[in-house]
């Protein structure tokens, strides 16, 4: 119930809607509640000029024409129920349409909100096509729920009193017995919504799952082709939807069992209902036209009585489907990422010592972190960096290079200790656009060549992105490209070749123009031919700028101004090249290793990921 609450509040704007939708809902049921009445009038009139036509009697005629007069107007009255109807319920169903429309909006944008606010930490354990599965299905189960409720709770309290005090009117017993049918059909119907619930749990965990992989493999198409491992992905696919399969049917048998059990109760109250109505109508106590009308009236008692297991039903399917749609929107950001660490504090600093030379950018103060609660990734990390200064991490594969500067970025939080970025704002957004990247993997956008650089600054005109894409080489391939710049690349760049799209990611990051820089392992992925150009490329863009590479090439490291190495999570030497180069560390050994063609050589550069 809390959860059809938190909807409703979620979804206050829409409440002229819901209103909208009551008010035709009201006026479709005032129109059909007159229907047993002119029927009923219709048959009396009926029965009484019938009967004096065939006594014969005088005044038959006269009988007989005003009998005419009154059906006709009452076949009118009849028909215009019917046109009110048919005209309102329309309207009614148009305001549910368009209600539903703006509530998909509404919760969608509010979970992709939520989501894009949460930190990296919750993606890392969560599978996008889950993510997508869970939106699909909260937004159908709710807006389902909220567009049969909002129709059909006013016509079902219309009718049900209307019903009731009509035929308490007529003969209470006729009420008193339709009184019970409805606490014990709701009964019946609660009955069976654990069970169907707990289900429904299972079964939506096994569609998370399934679409999980199944937007994985769709992403990851040429790895699951390379390994021949198509139909291992459909089996698995398979088997999840078959548990779906199994579990519908269990689900289903008990709904239906108890949906038969309970419409046999209520065709039992019914039965009762009838013979009263015919048993008293034999007496002489009902007219035939009282018959017709109650008799219509327990046909409309009916529906509010299955209505209310409708709305039931789609009360559970709601709460159901919404469960982890609201477990995502009561996740606390700030508390997602309080599993490893906490969000430094200050996360910059406003300003600095004018008089202060060199400059301080960037300053790490006893760093403590890790991914889960009991292991350190890294730990004691204190340094600082000045403007413009280039520094190369370097450390053994899986040493906590690429998770230094994650908390550049302020992807997570600090166990302990704090980063400073000098000039940042304290907030992550501005903190974020003081820092430019080059991820190993180039990772782009569907959508043109233009946009992807764009990303880098959606204010930028034509002329910017020709620019930076001359700077960047881009323009050499574009060039050769019917469309420009204005081809489309597929989903993340999946047209172009590794070293292309490491081009646009250089003139992306170039055009978001940002004082500080990382890049990790930019050209890693990349042939020489390649790289020379992302990386005639990438010395272009760090010029002027505070640079953090993590490099494999000890050519590349060589050139930078300090050397900071990892070793089991802790900064080991920090220095120049040529410094590092005798100290006797870990950049030494490296340097002894290039040329190395013994296979203990060849193995420990490889632990580094680096080459000569
Ligand atoms: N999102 C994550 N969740 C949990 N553990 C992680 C996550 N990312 C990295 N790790 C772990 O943290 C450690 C450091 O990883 P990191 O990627 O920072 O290393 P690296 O030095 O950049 O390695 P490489 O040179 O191979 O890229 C590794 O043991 C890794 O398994």
């Amino acid at each position: 119930m809390n959860t059809l609450l938190r909807i409703l509040r979620f979804t206050r704007s829409l409440t002229p809607y819901y209103i909208g939708i009551m008010v035709a809902a009201a006026v479709v049921t005032a129109a059909g509640l007159t229907v047993p009445f002119i029927t009923g009038r219709a048959t009396d009139v009926i029965v009484d000029a019938v009967g004096a036509a065939t006594d014969g009697g005088a005044g038959a005629d006269d009988v007989v024409g005003s009998a005419i007069r009154t059906v006709v107007l009452l076949a009118l009255a009849l028909l215009a129920a019917s046109l009110v109807e048919s005209v309102v319920s329309n309207v009614g169903g148009y305001w549910g349409d368009v209600m539903s429309a703006k509530m998909r909006l509404i919760l969608s944008n509010r979970y992709f909100a939520q989501l894009l606010a949460l930190p990296q930490r919750y993606f890392d354990s969560e599978l996008t096509g889950t993510i997508v599965a869970r939106l699909n299905r909260s937004i159908s189960e709710v807006t389902n729920f909220m567009k049969t409720f909002s129709n059909m709770f006013v016509t079902m309290i219309m009718t049900t009193v209307a019903v009731l005090a009509i035929s308490a009117w007529h003969y209470w017993p006729l009420a008193a017995l339709l009184l019970l049918a409805y606490p014990i059909y709701l009964w019946l119907t609660a009955l069976t919504s654990k069970r169907w619930q707990r289900l429904e749990g299972e079964k939506n965990d096994h569609i998370d799952v399934a679409s999980g992989r199944f937007a994985e493999v769709v992403g990851q198409i040429r790895v699951v082709k390379s390994f021949v491992r198509e139909k291992r992905e459909l089996d698995h696919f398979g088997d999840h939807l078959d548990d779906t399969v199994e579990i519908t049917g269990r689900q289903s048998r008990h709904w239906h069992v108890m949906d038969a059990f309970r419409r046999g109760v209520l065709n039992v109250i019914f039965f009762g209902l009838y013979l009263m109505i015919f048993i008293r109508t034999v007496t002489g106590d009902f007219s035939p036209g009282q018959m017709v009308m109650l008799i219509q009236l327990m046909a409309m008692a009916r529906q509010p009585v299955t209505t209310l297991s409708w709305m039931v039903d789609a009360a559970q399917r709601a709460i159901a489907g919404s469960k982890s749609y609201f477990e995502v929107m009561d996740l606390d950001p700030a508390r997602v990422d309080g599993g490893g660490g906490r969000p430094s504090e200050p996360r910059g600093t406003a300003a600095t010592d004018a008089t202060d030379t060199p400059r301080t950018a960037v300053s790490f103060r006893d760093v403590r972190f890790g991914y889960d609660d009991d292991h350190d990734v890294l730990s004691n990390i204190t340094f600082d960096v000045a403007a413009g200064e280039r520094i190369a991490f370097v450390g053994e594969s899986g040493g906590g290079k690429t998770t230094l500067t994650s908390l550049l970025m302020g992807l997570y939080g600090t166990r302990s200790g704090d980063i400073e970025i000098v000039g940042a704002g304290d907030d992550l957004a501005t903190l974020r656009e003081n820092i430019g990247v080059v991820f190993q993997d180039a990772a782009l956008f569907s959508g043109t060549i233009a946009e992807n650089i764009a990303y880098g600054n959606p204010a930028a005109t034509r002329d910017d992105i020709v620019a930076v894409a001359q700077r960047a080489a881009v323009d050499r391939f574009v060039e050769k490209l019917p469309r420009g710049y204005d081809t489309v690349i597929g989903e993340r760049g999946m047209k172009l070749s590794g070293g292309q799209k490491q081009r646009i990611a250089v003139a992306r990051a170039m055009l978001k123009d940002a004082p500080i820089l990382v890049l990790d392992e930019a050209t890693s992925a990349l042939d020489t031919r390649s790289e020379r150009l992302v990386q005639e490329g990438l010395e272009d863009l760090m010029r002027g700028r505070t640079t953090f590479i993590i490099a494999h090439r000890l050519s590349t490291i060589a050139e930078v101004d300090r050397i900071i190495t990892l070793r089991d999570g802790r900064i080991d030497e920090i220095g120049s090249p040529a410094e590092l180069a005798t100290s006797g560390g870990i950049y030494a050994e490296l340097l002894a290793l290039q040329h190395a063609d013994s296979k203990a050589g060849r193995k420990r550069l490889k632990d580094f990921e680096v080459v000569g």
